[in-house]
């Protein structure tokens, strides 16, 4: 799909080849085997041959656990390189553009654990501005209208050990936001979050495609929020299962899940 998206006047500039693109994408891991010594390691596929291009300003991807959503995400911003293929971002091909890339993409994983390494929450978002932005007070205030852009700027200053793993999964966006990435990878953002907390995200989400023209990539486990897309794919055994309008995309995963649980309980 290649319809351009109109742009909101403040928007994030996007170039015109604006697109994330996986061409014949496969990632192969290698897996020591009980029986074999640990250098005979027995190759596994992880993802095969998934080519699609997504020019659409919201994407979301869903599957199985353990299907490859995360890989697929990973191979964004080269987190993962692709053994198999090309992965172009913008323009940029990630195996030889990564820093070029990364620039661009802003990741969110899943356990923000990963993401905060900072005492409080406004070091974090502080140390990712620190090579945007050299004053400090320009600084500070930056970091604390993105913490206030969330709702969670009265928890700048507390210890990081002191947040919910809900709080904690806002912080760690806002550290991603700081920077004002032109894309933005969530890897199942509302795992870790409340009710309330899930609706907040979906609208923060929603008002920075809007607002600023973000785009947004997210895996997730949540069908609503896999319906906030405009576009979906399903990730099955490590393969693009099917792709296209999210209720499209949902009614095929329910059918591989039915199939699934019908081949389990064997012949009749
Ligand atoms: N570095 C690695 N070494 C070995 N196996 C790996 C590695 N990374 C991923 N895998 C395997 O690849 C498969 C896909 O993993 P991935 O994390 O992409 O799945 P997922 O769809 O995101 O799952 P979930 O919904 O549970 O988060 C899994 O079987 C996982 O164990």
């Amino acid at each position: 799909m290649t319809t351009p998206h109109p742009q909101p006047a403040d928007a994030h500039p996007q170039p015109a080849d604006a697109a994330i693109v996986f061409d014949r994408v496969g990632v192969h891991v290698l897996e020591p085997s009980s029986d074999r010594r640990p250098d005979e390691a027995a190759r596994r596929t992880v993802l095969t041959d998934v080519t699609c291009t997504l020019t659409e300003p919201t994407v979301t991807v869903i599957g199985a656990n353990g299907s490859g959503k995360s890989t697929l995400l990973q191979l964004i911003n080269g987190l993962i390189p692709a053994d198999e293929g090309r992965v172009v971002v913008d323009g940029l091909d990630v195996a030889d553009r990564g820093r070029a890339v990364r620039r661009r993409v802003g990741f969110v994983f899943t356990d923000p654990a990963a993401q905060l390494v900072m005492p409080t929450p406004l070091e974090d978002v502080e140390l990712s501005l620190k090579r945007l932005v050299r004053d400090r007070r320009e600084r500070r205030s930056r970091a604390l209208a993105v913490l206030d852009e969330l709702g969670v700027a009265d928890l700048a200053q507390r210890s990081v050990y002191e947040l919910s793993g809900g709080q904690r999964q806002l912080v760690a966006l806002a550290t991603v936001l700081a920077v004002d990435p032109a894309v933005l990878v969530l890897d199942e953002p509302t795992t870790l979050l409340d009710l309330a907390n899930r609706e907040k995200l979906r609208g923060v989400l929603a008002d920075l495609v809007t607002r600023r023209g973000v785009r947004t990539l997210l895996s997730t486990h949540d069908l609503d929020v896999a319906h906030d897309a405009q576009r979906t794919l399903l990730i099955h055994e490590g393969r693009l299962h099917a792709d296209g309008a999210p209720a499209d995309v949902v009614a095929a995963y329910r059918a591989v899940v039915a199939e699934e649980s019908r081949a389990a309980q064997g012949p009749e």
